[in-house]
């Protein structure tokens, strides 16, 4: 007997028997040593029972020999032997949580990684002990892929699925990797936003298994320890939050953890790294969420959040812990801190670790890409365009930069000028210079002089924007009068523009209504409502399409139906990091990166963007189908490679010929594998 700890106990149903071999999947001789030891049975004595070979011919002597173990005084009442001592301790004795360890196919299919359910061949059954364990029938995947789908689909309600996608991660990782991969564009929504931030605000009452790691303020000066307790040793990437601004729902603590989790199944379905080298984590530091910390069910630290010394003395031990354990080239992914901290980690740490945030950086990129495509329908280089935020925090200021320096790489401009082309409102109203000294350091390149402006609509009708960017997690702030206003004006300039087009080019002077027609129907006001989940979006795909007149060029964080408006059926765009960070990660990865550069994340965005079909833009759409995603993600991981080689930041030498195929080829694959 052994005592179980770590992931084995966490995933310890009842019964618990470990098949040693089928981890690795290589046949072995397990030797294992079955210690039966109590703390709180003064009956039972530390005995050494038995070993256990391979074949398991020993196993049911070992059994038997447990049985001798002197349990008279352990009946429990009703005549049920109290085996393990746990029934009749009290509440307040210690009890040593044992299992049994014997070669048999109990614990096989209760293991995550190496369970196929009825999938298990015959031969299977028979060399790895599941005989009787499982029903008669074999099935293929496929035929549990089209079960678990069709069953999936029998639930409506959004979060009965996310939990179903979460069991199923939990009991069958293939089959959940395959399900995803092949229903990507269907299950992108339960998986990830908006289900997903439903989740965490409920995650307490959801909560059945942990997934990922906690690492609380009790962990302070252990890090390097519970790092350790992961099962895992080879980790490639590391999607971390503390869980303060959970998409656009604010600070949702430790529940948090269904980000990382959500994150980092991404990073596997959409960019195929395997989900055995990534480790969500969650840094607990307290919440300010006073309802949850008056909710019975609420699962972490009862405090509110840690600040100051004591916040970056954890960072700093957990950054360093991590590099200690997986080494230099680990990417840590920053996902979802307010943005009083976000700024100040990715600037920290980008020096010395491979880091990347995702709301800042990835963000940026996915942006930028449907900017590029939308130029295609609305015609014009991203110079001669003008931008306005709604929101100039992370995602806000990140987005607003990378276009500023792309702006500036394609006209040779400074970028404190190309700067200029781009303004941003934030909860007190326009950026402008009058305001400076009271802004947030990352607001500040982007105080341009004008009169000041407290609300959108008024921002919207000065400034004139072409491109309109929702990035301020409030629902609804994208009025009928904003996106009118928005079209309008992107029509006069568009007559405008026609006459300097006919004037300057063709030398015309008289031209009919037709033409303005024509014309106008080309000049779109793009309009992207970045914030997540659906409940705050800035304003709805049918929002967009009809106070537009159908004229707006419209995407959006999280997915909307097709919409049908003047007998025209439009469907929108999904404007998410989610596009850019599994690439870009395999990028990083594969060409063993040790830094991110901002030159890597234009090469994502140009790959992102060449990835968009005429047929898409004929639709009208800025972002090519997820449906296509591993494809996408090997063009944005083999130019992000490229980067990082030419950059010198690159340590896999020699480097690939073709990155593309090198990167289809480091791309897990959820199909099951024949054991011997
Ligand atoms: N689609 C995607 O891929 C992504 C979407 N997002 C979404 O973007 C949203 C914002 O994220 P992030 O930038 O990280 O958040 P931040 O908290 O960093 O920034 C929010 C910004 O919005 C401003 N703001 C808040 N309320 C209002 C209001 N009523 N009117 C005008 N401005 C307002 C804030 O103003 P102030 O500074 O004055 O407080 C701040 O500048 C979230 O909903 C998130 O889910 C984020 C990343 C990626
Ligand atoms: C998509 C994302 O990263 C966010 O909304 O925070
Ligand atoms: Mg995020």
């Amino acid at each position: 007997m052994i005592s179980l700890n770590g992931s084995s106990l966490l995933s310890n149903t009842g019964i618990s028997t470990s098949f040693s071999q089928s981890r690795r999947n290589v046949p072995s001789s397990p030797s294992i040593v079955m210690v039966a030891q109590s703390n709180n049975n003064p009956n039972r004595k530390e005995k050494k029972i038995g070993a256990v070979s391979s074949n398991g011919s020993t196993t049911s002597a070992a059994v038997n020999e447990i049985k001798e173990i002197d349990c008279k005084s352990t009946i429990a009442s009703g005549g049920v032997q109290d085996f393990y001592g746990e029934d009749q301790a009290t509440e307040d004795q210690l009890v040593t949580p044992w299992t049994t360890s014997v070669a048999s196919g109990y614990s096989l299919l209760r293991d995550p990684h190496h369970n196929k359910g009825l999938a298990f061949s015959e031969k299977e059954r028979d060399a790895h002990y599941l005989r009787g364990l499982l029903p008669p029938t074999v099935v293929s995947q496929d035929i549990q892929v089209k079960k678990m789908m069709h069953n999936m689909r029998q639930y409506k309600v959004p979060l009965q699925r996310y939990m179903a996608m979460m069991d199923l991660q939990n009991m069958n990782e293939r089959l959940f990797y395959k399900v995803l991969i092949n229903n990507v564009e269907e299950l992108l929504p339960v998986v990830y936003t908006p289900t997903v931030g439903e989740a965490c605000q409920k995650y307490g009452s959801i909560f059945r298994r942990p997934q990922g790691l906690y690492i609380s303020l009790k962990e302070k000066g252990k890090i390097l320890e519970v790092l350790k307790n992961w099962p895992e040793k080879n980790i490639q990437v590391i999607v971390v939050t503390d869980g303060e601004r959970i998409l656009g729902l604010g600070d949702l603590g430790c529940q948090g953890m269904g980000i990382p989790v959500g994150k980092l199944a991404l990073y596997t379905a959409l960019g195929g790294i395997r989900p055995s080298a990534s480790l969500p984590v969650t840094i607990d530091v307290g919440t300010n969420n006073e309802a949850l910390l008056k909710d019975d069910f609420y699962i972490g630290l009862r405090q509110k959040r840690a600040t100051g010394q004591e916040y970056s003395e954890l960072l700093d031990e957990f950054m360093s812990a991590v590099k200690q354990v997986y080494g230099e080239k680990v990417l840590i992914q920053f996902e979802d801190f307010a943005n009083h901290n976000a700024f100040e980690l990715l600037a920290k740490y980008r020096k010395t670790h491979l880091v990347f945030n995702d709301d800042i950086q990835g963000t940026a990129s996915v942006v930028l890409a449907g900017i590029v495509s939308a130029l295609k329908l609305v015609g014009g280089t991203l110079a001669e365009h003008t931008f306005l935020f709604l929101g100039a925090g992370e995602a806000g200021t990140g987005i607003a930069e990378l276009i500023a320096l792309e702006m500036s790489k394609q006209t040779k401009a400074p970028i404190e000028e190309t700067r200029k082309k781009i303004w941003l409102v934030d909860s007190k109203g326009l950026i402008v210079k009058s305001r400076k000294e009271s802004l947030q350091h990352f607001k500040e390149p982007w105080a341009h002089d004008h009169e000041p402006i407290r609300n959108l609509l008024d921002a919207v009708k000065s400034i004139k924007p072409t491109v309109l960017i929702g990035s301020s997690g409030v629902g609804q702030t994208f009025t009928k009068e904003v996106v009118e206003a928005m079209s309008s004006f992107n029509e006069v300039i568009a007559v405008s523009q026609l006459y300097l087009h006919l004037h300057l080019h063709l030398h015309l002077y008289l031209f009919d209504e037709a033409d303005i027609g024509a014309y106008n129907d080309m000049q779109k006001p793009v309009i992207l409502a970045l914030s997540n989940p659906t409940s705050q979006s800035e304003c709805t795909a049918e929002q967009a399409y009809s106070w537009s007149n159908g004229r707006a060029i419209f995407a959006s964080g999280s997915p909307f139906d097709p919409v049908e408006f003047n007998d025209r059926v439009f469907v929108s765009g999904q404007a998410n990091n989610a596009y850019i960070f599994p690439g870009f990660g395999l990028g990083l990865i594969m060409s063993g990166a040790i830094r991110v550069h901002d030159d890597m994340l234009l090469a994502a965005s140009e790959a992102l963007a060449a990835e968009v079909s005429q047929e898409n833009y004929d639709n009208g759409l800025i972002y090519p189908p997820f449906s296509d995603i591993r494809k996408i993600s090997a063009q944005i991981a083999a130019k992000v490679a490229a980067k990082a080689y030419e950059l010198g930041l690159a340590t896999r030498l020699p480097q690939p010929l073709n990155l593309v195929q090198y990167a289809e080829s480091c791309m897990y694959s959820p199909d099951y594998r024949s054991y011997r």
